[in-house]
């Protein structure tokens, strides 16, 4: 039996899952790093500590493998989108990274609607500025720490960095391209355009692979450190959506997928690039060769839940702090949360709203405030649907990945608010599995990835909307839709009091 590596770094850690040529998880270890969210919007993380944990995270795996390292194939990357790697000469990193829930460049955004022109920039990258975008984070550092841009020779994005330090060979890949408002997607290429508009430095954008290329093997030094074999293929990867994509089998037009892990996403595949959404959700590459995707995203979905549980459970872990959840009715007895607590993207792309909790009563326990937590979340995630649906699509199934997947009461709550069948699958790991699906299909064991998901993606369960619960979340789901409206002003004479 041979086996590949699907390594996925997420937000909140790195996760790895050991995967035989059955689609079977072997082996899966998974370890955190720290996120640094100090003040103003800012969101960093150190890359070397992706290193670091990837590294060790790998060791832990291959120690913890009955079999040969030997028959470990191949290996490759789903990563957290958009986050600013700058590099210099040596290819060391100049300074932290500034991740995909960083807010801090609104004026930058506004200076690239100013000089790319809004309509322009639609037409090449096909998605508007936002902040959590890495073109306005270069044009921050260019612009609030000139020094360190003067030193920078290129710049990467999380996994890609990951990938550098594991093989020494430096290369970008479309899917997570997509996501930095440099790509001209369609073409599948930079715009020199927009790299001339914002006086990037020659040769500033690394070199871009298919996710499914093989970009070397890993160096003598990473396989004494992880104990994998010098024979190892490592393939490029792609973005944590596209990935998840990938592992949840969305791979023809219809499927629809939701992903809750730091970030949440609603992503609906696209066999073209021509569809007209007027940057109301992202358009990127996807995955799969010769298709693309879009997605509505909640800035901080899972987040939200594992800020509530550090701040008022600290020491407990998910599965004691979500326990009396299904005791609360749906409607959470009159709590309503929006989950802006970094701002949001989809719909309302506002980094400076905040979050709330509305209508806090004396009776109030604290699983009042976590299922209102679970389902502010949901809702959020039921508004990028609602976009979906206003623009033709029919959603009637829908396959729910990542964190948030662990639990039995969010999945029916899913069910019930978004008024479709959800479906779990056997790993709610969808980004590792996609990564470990694209080195299953470049060692040559599948024709393609679609050939590949039929053996790989297993259904566990699914779940029905309840027609009762359904009436009562629309009606809760209409109030929440106010709160944004409600509460902007205040959250923007608010900014002035925030750290
Ligand atoms: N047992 C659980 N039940 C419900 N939600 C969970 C559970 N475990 C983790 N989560 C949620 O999943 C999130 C992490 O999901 P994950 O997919 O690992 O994120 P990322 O890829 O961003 O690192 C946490 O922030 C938390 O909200
Ligand atoms: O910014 C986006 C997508 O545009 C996020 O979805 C990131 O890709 C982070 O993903 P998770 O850590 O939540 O998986």
């Amino acid at each position: 039996m041979k086996y590949v590596i699907g390594a996925d770094l997420g937000t909140s850690s790195v996760k790895l899952m050991l995967v035989d040529q059955n689609g079977t998880v072997v082996h899966e270890v998974s370890r955190p790093y720290p996120l640094y969210q100090t003040s103003g919007g800012y969101s960093e993380q150190d890359p070397d500590d992706w290193v670091k944990e990837t590294i060790a995270g790998l060791s832990e795996l291959v120690t913890g493998f009955s079999g040969s390292p030997q028959d470990i194939e191949g290996m490759s990357f789903s990563g957290q989108m958009h986050g600013l790697v700058l590099l210099d000469e040596k290819h060391e990193p100049l300074r932290p990274a500034i991740l995909w829930n960083d807010t801090r460049t609104t004026a930058e955004c506004r200076e690239i609607d100013e000089k790319a022109g809004k309509e322009r920039l639609l037409e090449i990258t096909k998605n508007p500025a936002l902040e959590g975008f890495t073109l306005p984070k270069i044009l921050w550092v260019k612009k609030h720490e000139p020094e360190i841009f003067s030193r920078a020779v290129t710049f990467l994005l999380p996994k890609d960095y990951v990938r550098l330090k594991l093989t020494e060979k430096l290369h970008m890949e479309y899917s997570d391209a997509a996501g930095t408002l440099l790509l001209d997607i369609s073409q599948k290429a930079w715009s020199e355009e927009l790299c001339r508009v914002f006086e990037l430095p020659e040769g500033f954008c690394p070199p871009l692979v298919e996710p499914g290329d093989e970009t070397g093997r890993i160096t003598s030094r990473a396989t004494e450190e992880t104990g994998l074999p010098a024979s190892l293929k490592v393939f490029a990867g792609g973005a944590d959506n596209a990935c998840g994509a990938i592992g949840a089998g969305i791979l023809e037009d219809g499927k629809t997928l939701v992903s809750i892990g730091t970030s949440g996403v609603v992503l609906s595949y696209e066999k073209d690039h021509n569809k007209d959404f007027d940057g109301s959700v992202h358009y990127f590459n996807h995955g799969a060769p010769g298709a693309w995707y879009t997605m509505g995203v909640t800035l901080a979905a899972g987040h939200s839940l594992s800020w509530f549980k550090n701040v008022f459970a600290k020491g407990e872990d998910f599965g004691s702090l979500l326990e009396n959840v299904d005791q609360v009715p749906p409607g959470a007895n009159g709590l309503l949360f929006t989950p802006y607590i970094n701002g949001e993207r989809t719909p309302h792309a506002d980094a400076q709203i905040r979050g709330s909790f509305i209508g806090m009563d004396a009776s109030h326990r604290r699983e009042d405030f976590v299922r209102a937590i679970l389902e502010g979340i949901t809702y959020s995630l039921n508004e990028s649907a609602a976009i979906f649906r206003e623009n033709g699509k029919t959603i009637d199934t829908i396959v729910s990945i990542g964190g948030g997947a662990k639990n039995d009461v969010w999945l029916q709550m899913q069910a019930d608010i978004f008024g479709a069948k959800i479906v779990k699958l056997a790993s709610e790991q969808g980004p590792g599995m996609g990564a470990a699906m694209l080195a299953a299909v470049g060692c040559g064991w599948y024709e393609t990835l679609s050939a590949c998901a039929d053996t790989f993606v297993e259904v566990d369960k699914e779940y029905l909307p309840d027609p009762l619960n359904q009436e009562v979340y629309d009606e809760h789901f209409r109030l929440y839709q106010d709160v944004y409206a409600k509460t902007r002003e205040l959250s923007e004479q608010l900014g002035a009091f925030r750290r």
